[in-house]
């Protein structure tokens, strides 16, 4: 039986509960329930805070876990990222009042406010510079406003926090993250529940990143058609009834297929069809 960590709250909750369940996983009905089992597919899933999932995962207690990348980073547990899921993305920045400070060798002898003192410390550490860091819990970025601190560093999504309170980035970012599925370091790669739960995210992930694209086109335009859809392997090239004409059936990525379907339409393609994929399997 595989026993995986799902967040309870927060950014990740809603969108990892939705991918298991797109997954063919039974998922919680109520936000109390903080252990199910769902029996068809022998899998045991417990709902944790997001901050400790990668504590539990390193403890090798349970198998796998869906946390943040920066909240991975932050514990600093000895557990390792194995599959991007690509929700929950966000940036991890500094922040300060516009003129506070230009870059991370600005900080020394500053005070930064965070969440993620992990993150920060070590940022700090390998850039040799000296601040002082106080942890918050959250709404970090009132910090500044109230004295507590000169600068903050916190998760970036759209930037309306920061404005809100006044605020600008400075600095690289510190990192990039997303939802990531995480196992103990070092963990055996060959384990066959493992690799099954992880197929079928990806397969969730194909599904919803990938339409089908089917379409009719003269035998003698078809390599450059198959430049355009080249599918993920190899696109399905048959005979059609009528002479001279193939049919082509290829994967192509969703943010593409309208550019892709002009441009085969310009090469004399007809009957171009895009359709769904509900679920996947590479
Ligand atoms: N506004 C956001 N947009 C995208 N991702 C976010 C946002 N806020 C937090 N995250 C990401 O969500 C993950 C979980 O963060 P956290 O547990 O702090 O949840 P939260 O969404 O901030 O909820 P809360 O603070 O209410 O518990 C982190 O990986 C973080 O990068
Ligand atoms: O760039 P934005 O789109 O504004 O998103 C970023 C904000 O979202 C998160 O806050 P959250 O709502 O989780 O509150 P918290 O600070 O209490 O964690 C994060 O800590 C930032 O404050
Ligand atoms: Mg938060």
């Amino acid at each position: 039986m595989l026993r995986i960590a799902v967040p309870n709250k927060g950014s990740l909750s809603g969108p990892a509960a939705a991918m298991l369940h797109e997954a063919g996983y039974r998922q919680r009905k109520e936000s109390k329930e903080l252990v199910l089992f769902d029996s068809a597919n022998d899998v045991e899933f417990f709902y944790l805070r997001p901050r400790d999932i990668a504590i539990y995962v390193s403890s090798g207690r349970l198998d796998i876990g869906i946390t943040g990348r920066d909240l991975l980073l932050d514990s600093a547990a000895g557990a390792e990222e194995i599959l991007q899921l690509g929700f929950a993305r966000s940036t991890f920045h500094y922040a300060a009042r516009p003129g506070t400070a230009q870059g991370v060798a600005d900080l020394a002898g500053m005070t930064v406010a965070t969440s993620y003192e992990g993150v920060v410390e070590k940022h700090l550490a390998d850039h040799g510079v000296a601040a002082t860091v106080v942890h918050l819990d959250g709404a970090v970025e009132t910090a500044i406003q109230l004295g507590v601190a000169q600068v903050i560093a916190d998760v970036v999504e759209t930037g309306t926090s920061l404005r809100n309170a006044g605020l600008e980035t400075f600095g690289e970012p510190i990192m990039a993250s997303e939802a990531v599925v995480v196992r103990p370091t070092g963990a055996s790669t060959d384990d066959p529940e493992v690799q099954k739960f992880l197929r079928r995210l990806q397969g969730v992930l194909v599904a919803r990143r990938y339409v089908m694209m089917d379409y009719d086109i003269r035998a003698e335009h078809v390599d450059q058609a198959v430049a355009l859809t080249p599918g993920l392997e190899s696109p399905t090239v048959s005979p059609l009834h009528h002479e001279g004409w193939v049919a082509v059936r290829a994967m192509v990525p969703t943010s593409d297929a309208q550019r892709i379907m002009d441009e085969l339409y310009e090469l004399g393609a007809r009957a171009i069809l895009t359709t769904g994929i509900h679920a996947a399997r590479l």
